[in-house]
């Protein structure tokens, strides 16, 4: 059986990238993206207003959702100080055993944690099973009509604390509506949108961080 675009893309990085530089990982991704087959990583351009607001939010606990091949996560994770760490969901998992490889390579895996599962089962376990109390920091780029549940999730499980930084991939395309009307219209949350572009395409797209205000 010929191999998934998601294993051409780990093979990429293979031959290509550098051991334990996750910039060239990144930029390796970014190239056979740009030039040989579209994927949906948060790319290089939305990933500078990530690395800008995970930066602002400096978290110890950084929280993902849709790890698909480990783009974003090691966009994150190689801005954590020394004992933070990022946990990754991850539903299908071919994706989630790519990502491993490929977050090897990039030499992250002692600051990355994967879970495989869907985000509205693993939520609730969090505090017990992974030993967290707060998150401090959330990138929502999964399933779209999941970015709407999932925060209610975070907050009835009390994950939120004052200053926790949620971060939104997709709010223009494919969109994420339902979404956008609850945050902008919840005290709690104060919403800035980072208007940008879908990854290696020239369609418009952006991305919205939401601030808990506790
Ligand atoms: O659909 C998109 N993303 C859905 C992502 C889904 C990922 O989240 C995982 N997951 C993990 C946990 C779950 O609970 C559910 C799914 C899935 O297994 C998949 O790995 C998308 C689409 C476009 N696009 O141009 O069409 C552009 C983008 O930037 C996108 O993010
Ligand atoms: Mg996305």
């Amino acid at each position: 059986m010929d191999q998934s675009k998601e294993q051409r893309i780990l093979n990429s990085v293979s031959y290509n990238a550098v051991k334990g530089d996750p910039e060239s990982v990144l930029d390796c991704i970014d190239n056979y993206c740009s030039q040989k087959e579209w994927a949906m990583n948060v790319g290089d351009e939305k990933g500078v207003i990530l690395d800008k607001v995970v930066e602002e939010a400096d978290p110890t606990i950084a929280l993902e959702f849709g790890t698909y091949v480990g783009y974003s996560a090691i966009r994150i994770a190689r801005l954590l100080k020394p004992n933070a760490r990022l946990l990754t969901i991850e539903f299908n998992p071919e994706f989630a055993s790519i990502a491993r490889e490929i977050i090897e390579i990039a030499g992250l895996s002692e600051k990355i944690t994967i879970i495989e599962g869907h985000s509205q089962d693993i939520i609730p376990q969090l505090r017990e099973k992974y030993q967290v109390d707060k998150v401090d920091f959330v990138f929502l780029d999964h399933w779209k009509e999941r970015y709407c549940p999932d925060t209610i999730l975070l907050e009835e499980c009390g994950y939120l604390r004052k200053g926790s930084i949620l971060l939104a991939d997709n709010i223009v395309y494919p969109g994420a509506p339902d979404f956008i009307k609850y945050i902008r219209s919840h005290k709690s949350f104060d919403c800035t949108n980072y208007p940008s572009h879908l990854e290696y395409m020239k369609v418009e797209d952006a991305m919205e961080k939401a601030v808990y205000m506790g």
